[in-house]
């Protein structure tokens, strides 16, 4: 499946393709959706990209994507449906999952959140000393990275009390969030699809003794989004304030359901439903468009391209776009949970590389940061530009406009870079001559023909931070098709967890630390005598 992908010519310059093509530009960018994602500045040609094609045709995409949405069991190491389109199917055309249509508790459970979220947004729900100023969402991961990503994003919009993410095990994290808080009008929401997950049930109990300490009856202000009833009431939460999902809801693409409850309360079920859409539009693109003009497969071919043909481990995202700063931290976990694996379906190894390694800042900070890796490392990273026509700033387009400017010169950098004779030039103009003009001018060559795709959009409103996400899960979807593995798993995580719950007691000093690692042994020593 992979020779044809792999003999294809790989190092043809950019500019040369742009010489060849007048209409490069638009034979090579995808508009759908009132978006405009430009794959030109990459060494992808159309002999490449029919190659791509006949990759994702013999992976079966269509017919695996037509399997998903109808609900069927497409992740197999665990027996579940992938179904987090159905809690954006606004349309409320039935999903059948084992005989039963889902819809009808899907919508009824986005009615009961948005009763809640209306109720503590208005004040018909207070808190023991009134009405709720702050909002602390307790979750790890999907049940965290989400949310959190989301909540930033939509900050023009957000008119509901604060809102506060904490995830991490580590005390700092709770104690400088609770601080300043006043308990008796915050609410604290738990948000764990399984409700066992140490870092949140250990942050729970802190945020529960916390509130205890000045609220009478601290249950009253905790809310819990889970796919485990039970396990919420042992915590004490009444059912009226738990939403509940079910299990074919992995947890890094559950932002749409519960776990979203959070932005919810931030933005209003409004403009919570505007995200929803947007997302059923991208998805409703997905299941219809032809593969050249799709979105999610045209993001997915170049990623494929870039990674498993060209060989570059890592891919640069790069929003030029403030609120989207969490997205490379969000898309860490949905790209790098989902294709970290290196066993097939069937269970063989697979035959290519996975991944990607995804990580990035937002422009323009990371331009005075890493991009002089990017521009003249010795290793090509394919960069991922997001980029708004406009921004929310009415006061401040000038300061729009130069983010744009810098956006668009860093793609046009990378591609043309900057030769010897160009840098010799410029050094002649300082007055640099001889060994020293040469030696000079070497270090400002830029090698260009470096990669970039861009991705624009009119604004970043909630309907199009909606597309935008829906966008990349399908392409985390159609990259696993071809890569052959199941992108709904993550038993990756699992040994650390388990061998964290073992070192727990030797930590504590409850247990011997005879038998581990040297290694550990020592780690653990040091510790000791220092504490
Ligand atoms: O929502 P939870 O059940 O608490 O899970 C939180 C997170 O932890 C797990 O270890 C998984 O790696 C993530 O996929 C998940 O999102």
């Amino acid at each position: 499946m992979w020779t044809k992908v792999k003999a294809l010519d790989t190092d043809q310059r950019i500019v040369d393709l742009f010489e060849n093509d007048a209409d490069r530009a638009a034979n090579f960018s995808v508009s759908a959706l009132d978006m405009l994602f430009d794959y030109s500045k990459t060494a992808m040609d159309v002999a490449a990209r029919d190659a791509l094609f006949e990759l994702a045709n013999a992976a079966k995409l269509a017919e695996k994507r037509d399997a998903m949405f109808a609900g069927e069991t497409i992740n197999d190491t665990e027996g579940r449906a992938v179904l987090h389109t159905a809690l954006r199917n606004l349309s409320g055309d039935p999903i059948i999952v084992d005989g039963a249509d889902v819809m009808p508790d899907v919508l009824a459970t986005l009615d009961r959140m948005q009763a809640f979220s209306d109720d503590v947004r208005n004040g018909a729900f207070q808190g023991q000393g009134g009405k709720i100023t702050d909002v602390v969402n307790i979750g790890i991961g999907g049940s965290d990275l989400g949310p959190a990503m989301a909540t930033l994003a939509l900050a023009p919009y957000h008119d509901g009390p604060n809102l506060h993410y904490v995830s991490n095990v580590d005390g700092a994290h709770i104690a400088d969030t609770l601080r300043g808080l006043n308990a008796e009008t915050t609410l604290v929401v738990v948000a764990s699809k399984t409700f066992t997950t140490i870092e949140t049930m250990t942050n729970a109990r802190t945020a529960m003794a916390w509130m205890s300490e000045t609220v009478k009856d601290p249950a009253a202000q905790f809310a819990a989004l889970s796919t485990s009833e039970e396990k919420t009431a042992a915590m004490g939460i009444p059912a009226a304030r738990v939403f509940g999902f079910e299990d074919w809801v992995g947890g890094r693409y559950s932002l749409w359901g519960p776990i979203g409850l959070g932005i919810m309360i931030a933005v209003g079920g409004d403009a919570f439903r505007a995200f929803l859409r947007g997302a059923e539009a991208m998805d409703r693109h997905f299941r219809a468009a032809e593969m050249h003009e799709n979105l999610p497969v045209m993001l997915a071919l170049v990623g494929i391209w870039h990674n498993q043909i060209c060989g570059h481990a890592t891919r640069a995202v790069l929003p030029y776009d403030q609120r989207l700063s969490r997205l490379p931290a969000y898309l860490q976990q949905l790209e790098m949970e989902s294709n970290g694996k290196s066993v097939q379906m069937d269970g063989s190894d697979v035959a290519v590389h996975t991944g990607p390694i995804v990580w990035g800042e937002p422009g323009t900070n990371g331009q005075h940061a890493f991009y002089q890796l990017i521009h003249q490392g010795s290793r090509a990273v394919p960069c991922e530009f997001l980029l708004a026509a406009e921004g929310h700033e009415e006061d401040l387009v000038h300061q729009h406009q130069l983010l744009i400017a810098n956006c668009l010169a860093q793609s046009e950098a990378l591609m043309k870079g900057r030769s010897l004779e160009e840098a010799r030039a410029l050094m002649v103009a300082k007055g640099f001559a001889g060994d020293e003009l040469e030696r000079q001018a070497r270090h400002r060559v830029f090698p260009g023909n470096r990669p970039s795709t861009t991705l624009l959009y009119p604004k970043l409103t909630p309907e199009m931070l909606g597309q935008i996400i829906a966008l990349y899960e399908h392409r985390v979807f159609v990259e696993g098709v071809i890569l052959g593995i199941n992108s709904y798993d993550q038993w990756g995580v699992e040994l650390g967890k388990e061998l964290a719950t073992a070192l727990q007691p030797v930590v504590e000093g409850k247990a011997s630390v005879d038998g581990k690692d040297g290694s550990t042994q020592a780690l653990v020593r040091y510790i000791h005598t220092r504490t």
